[in-house]
């Protein structure tokens, strides 16, 4: 163990616009699933922590949802998680694909930040070597207090592990947040929800993903065994049937997908009970954005 008075303790604001990568490189620098990846945008909807402790280290990286324009109550929450986010920051990864073009209305946002920010060009995996220095010249300027480009696959892995030193070069000498044993701010309720979130996200399109919320009713782990019950909340009726599909298949694939996840993730032999209920318009009330946990 260090001494007491080098550790060093920080957060780190993983951001960015939609399905640049943010939780897939949140998953890779904590080498453990957390947050829920999938093609869509707007996968994540809550500031994830994820607990890197090491002997003379804690790093707090926060997954974020990708950043917009609010069309709805939802997004408000969405984007006041961000905000909250930056505002506890000692550093900020600030997420680009190769694929984008820059984006000043973006970037605006953190034109006058004081928190060193380092520009994460993720996807190198998309093009070819030749073309990195290229990309890394293009996004240098992009603001004028960026400490530097980083490039990286968050996919692959590849050169993940460069980050790491230099946020502990920009973490404070302080001590833990959280007790050192402890991977993340969530509960295990909160992962078995996204976990089904994320498969309801892989198996239906256009407006059932978004309209789609979980909630975990029970949980309850025995010797053996957790078992399960969830209920999944659509805006109408219409899509209920959608949910549940032809003799009930579409939703038995979801909850096969989901349980199979879950046991990895848990580690446990897992018993899921699914339920389709709708919540009338709950993208968009007040009170039952409270009672998803998107407001206080
Ligand atoms: N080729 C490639 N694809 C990637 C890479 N990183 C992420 N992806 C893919 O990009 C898509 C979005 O990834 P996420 O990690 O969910 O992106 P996000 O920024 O968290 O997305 P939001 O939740 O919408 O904010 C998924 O299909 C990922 O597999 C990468 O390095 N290379």
């Amino acid at each position: 163990m260090a001494e007491a008075s080098n550790f060093k303790a920080g957060f780190v604001s993983i951001v960015g616009k939609p399905n640049v990568g943010k939780s897939s490189l949140m998953n890779k620098l904590m080498g453990e699933n957390l947050s829920i990846i999938t093609a869509k945008a707007q996968t994540t909807r809550h500031r994830i922590m994820g607990i890197l402790n090491g002997d003379d280290f804690q790093v707090v990286y926060s997954d974020t949802p990708g950043i917009l324009e609010p069309k709805y109550s939802l997004h408000e929450a969405m984007m006041s998680f961000v905000k909250v986010s930056l505002e506890d920051a000692d550093a900020i990864l600030l997420v680009v694909s190769v694929e984008d073009a820059f984006d000043a209305e973006l970037f605006e946002r953190f034109k006058h930040l004081t928190t060193p920010i380092l520009l994460v060009l993720n996807k190198i995996d998309l093009i070819k070597d030749s073309q990195v220095n290229e990309k890394i010249a293009y996004w240098k300027n992009s603001l004028p207090n960026l400490r530097e480009v980083v490039t990286v696959s968050a996919k692959t892995g590849a050169q993940v592990d460069t980050l790491l030193p230099k946020l502990l070069t920009l973490m404070p000498v302080h001590p833990a947040y959280f007790p050192q044993d402890e991977f993340t701010d969530r509960t295990e309720r909160f992962f078995a929800q996204e976990i089904i979130r994320e498969k309801i996200f892989l198996n239906y399109e256009q407006e059932i993903p978004y309209s789609t919320e979980v909630s975990v009713t029970s949980f309850k782990e025995e010797a053996d065994i957790i078992r399960i019950a969830a209920t999944i909340y659509v805006e109408r009726d219409s899509q209920k049937g959608i949910i549940i599909g032809k003799a009930g298949s579409s939703l038995k694939k979801v909850g096969m997908e989901a349980r199979k996840d879950m046991e990895a993730f848990f580690a446990k032999k897992i018993f899921l009970e699914t339920h389709v209920k709708v919540a009338d318009n709950w993208r968009k009330e007040k009170f039952k954005l409270r009672q998803f946990g998107y407001l206080e």
